[in-house]
């Protein structure tokens, strides 16, 4: 029985894993209000949950908020396996598949030729870029044997289970999922076509996601079998083509757009990282050449969305987990990126149906 008077207030605080309402998920089991004295009953999902101090701190504040209330007592417990099995599975009929052909969520694979092209820096800053506008973002880390968005982001959190669900992690705004997560200590990974399938499935239909405005994933670099999964996962994604300047990576850049192609998803544009460097006497070094990202474009037949310089803050903040866009927004990499975040976040999201992205 929650007490008509803390209702209200209870009804606001929000699960900050499932974002739910914790009335509407079950987890508020009782609150009544007697002589200035609110006591309300907590039920964790978990017992090792995360986030309990923070749900805890926001229920306080919501009941101190009511008119009457001078003091909150808070009994705090761990829901009941079968409640917690039914929870999930209340979220999982609420949405049977996440990103499925009608998903308003927009799916954005960032794929690259060959391996050390920048891909996870790109798209570890351009979620933060986007989260940064206001948009709810997630990351999938399906490099296999390069994952390395946790440590771009500067996370070394794990999801937490409910039940057979996972919460991912969030950091700078951003919820990501990593297979590094899924590994004991920095081991390689050397799984097999099947498995990794599996696992990136588990990824789009395990995870609790929430309502996305955007996916992000971050591909192994090539042509192999989990870009050939993901096409098949995911056949209405979008595909950003990261390359460097140098030329000969233009040819291995167009592969792997063509794998994205083949299996249906829309090639939105190229991104050139490692452009041109400006010195301080207004020369410009082109440590890897020129042209390569007009080279990948004209060969996909789509537009060169953003140069993205050589920057030290960009390879810093990579380093240190403090992406370069919020950390230093003014460098001309980051201004780059954050530039084609804006372009994205211009555009629709349905493969088809979006409007053209402005060439950088
Ligand atoms: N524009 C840039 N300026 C300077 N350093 C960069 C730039 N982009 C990426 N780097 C650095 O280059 C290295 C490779 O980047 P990153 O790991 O993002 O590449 P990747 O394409 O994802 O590689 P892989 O696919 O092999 O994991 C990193 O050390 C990163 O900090």
């Amino acid at each position: 029985m929650i007490d008509p008077r803390l209702e209200r207030a209870l009804g606001t605080v929000v699960d900050p894993e499932i974002r739910r309402p914790l009335v509407e998920l079950d987890m508020i089991t009782a609150a009544s209000l007697d002589d200035g004295t609110a006591r309300i009953r907590l039920e964790l999902t978990v017992a090792a949950c995360p986030a309990a101090d923070r749900i805890q701190a926001d229920v306080r504040q919501a009941a101190v908020s009511v008119t009457g209330v001078e003091r909150v007592e808070i009994e705090v417990g761990v829901m009941a396996p079968a409640t917690r099995q039914a929870l999930v599975e209340r979220l999982r009929g609420s949405r049977p598949q996440q990103f499925g052909p009608d998903t308003l969520t927009r799916i954005v694979a960032v794929a690259s030729g060959k391996g050390g092209v920048g891909k996870s820096t790109v798209t570890a800053n351009l979620a933060v870029a986007l989260a940064a506008r206001g948009l709810a973002v997630g990351v999938i880390d399906a490099d296999v044997h390069g994952y390395s968005i946790p440590a771009l982001l500067g996370s070394a959190d794990r999801p937490t289970r409910v039940g057979d669900m996972m919460m991912p992690p969030e950091a700078h705004g951003v919820r990501l999922v990593s297979i590094g997560m899924f590994v004991e200590g920095n081991r390689s990974v050397s799984w097999r076509g099947p498995m990794l399938h599996r696992t990136l499935a588990q990824f789009l239909s395990d995870v609790w996601w929430g309502d996305l405005d955007v996916l992000l994933i971050d591909m192994p670099p090539g042509t192999g079998d989990v870009a050939i999964s993901l096409g098949q996962l995911l056949p209405h994604a979008e595909v950003l083509v990261v390359t460097t300047p140098q030329r000969a990576a233009a040819e291995v850049a167009e592969r792997a757009g063509e794998v994205a192609r083949q299996t249906g998803q829309r090639v939105l544009g190229v991104v050139e990282n490692m452009a041109g460097l400006a010195q301080r006497d207004g020369s410009i070094l082109e440590l890897f050449g020129a042209g390569g990202g007009d080279e990948a474009a004209r060969r996909l037949g789509v537009p060169v969305l953003a140069r993205v310089p050589l920057s030290v803050a960009l390879r810093e903040g990579g380093d240190a987990g403090a992406p370069v866009v919020a950390a230093e927004p003014t460098d001309p990499a980051a201004a780059a990126i954050i530039a084609l975040a804006e372009a994205l976040r211009g555009t629709r999201s349905i493969a088809g149906r979006g409007l053209p992205v402005s060439p950088a």
